[in-house]
């Protein structure tokens, strides 16, 4: 089975471009006003018409309002609600209750112990995304570059699908799925030519790295 990955942080049409061409499964679009990568609903619906079928169009929150979803969701078509913040599984439940998307819950992973506490989101989220810590002091809670260590994740199993990410490149990304078992992946920064700005050219071979793992 192929692995499959996710293009997060799209901002331009290129970028988008070049992960639909390139064989990305998800793009992720960022709403969250700290983010470089942070897109306004308007130029988020732009982007998402244009997204062909079969790419998966994702909306990354951060302890979202219930009224922000429901803004986002009527003006941008989303297939999946990522939620990189503090949400608790109750919160989980009740946005995927509410709002009738589907939900992958982001989980920052340091220790092992991280990991054991993320089963706690298994009934309750339809997806995992297993993303490092980010760096003390940070002002974003993902797409931050930093890796954890993939070890942590060998030979565990989770009732639902999973992504692994975290500080993932073209160099990097092969050694982390065979490392990790992960058959999704998802990168930011490491298909960026400066801070919020991805690369085509490095989505190409982000891509072409995942194809060869
Ligand atoms: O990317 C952001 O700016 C961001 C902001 C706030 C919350 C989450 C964010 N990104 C989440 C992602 O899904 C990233 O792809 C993931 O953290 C990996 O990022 P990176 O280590 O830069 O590849």
């Amino acid at each position: 089975m192929p692995v499959k990955a996710k293009i997060c942080g799209i901002n331009h049409p290129e970028a988008l471009t070049a992960a639909a061409s390139g064989g990305a499964r998800y793009i992720g679009l960022v709403f969250f006003a700290k983010s470089p990568r942070n897109v306004s609903l308007p130029l988020a619906a732009e982007l998402a018409r244009t997204v062909p079928t079969g790419v998966r169009t994702v909306g990354l929150f951060v302890d979202p309002t219930d009224a922000f979803l429901d803004r986002a969701l009527a003006q941008v078509p989303l297939d999946l609600i990522q939620l990189h913040g503090d949400e608790t599984p109750e919160r989980v439940a009740g946005i995927r209750a509410a709002h009738r998307v589907p939900v992958m819950k982001a989980l920052k992973v340091e220790t092992a112990a991280d990991l054991d506490a993320a089963s706690a989101y298994e009934p309750v989220a339809d997806m995992l995304l297993f993303d490092a810590k980010p760096p003390k002091g940070s002002a974003l809670p993902g797409g931050n570059g930093v890796a954890f260590d993939w070890t942590l994740l060998t030979g565990r199993h989770w009732s639902k699908p999973w992504m692994l990410s975290g500080g993932l490149t073209p160099e990097t990304v092969a050694d982390a799925i065979r490392i990790s078992g992960a058959a999704s992946v998802d990168v930011s920064s490491g298909v960026e030519d400066r801070p919020g700005h991805k690369d085509p050219a490095l989505i190409h071979a982000f891509l072409n790295a995942v194809r060869g793992a």
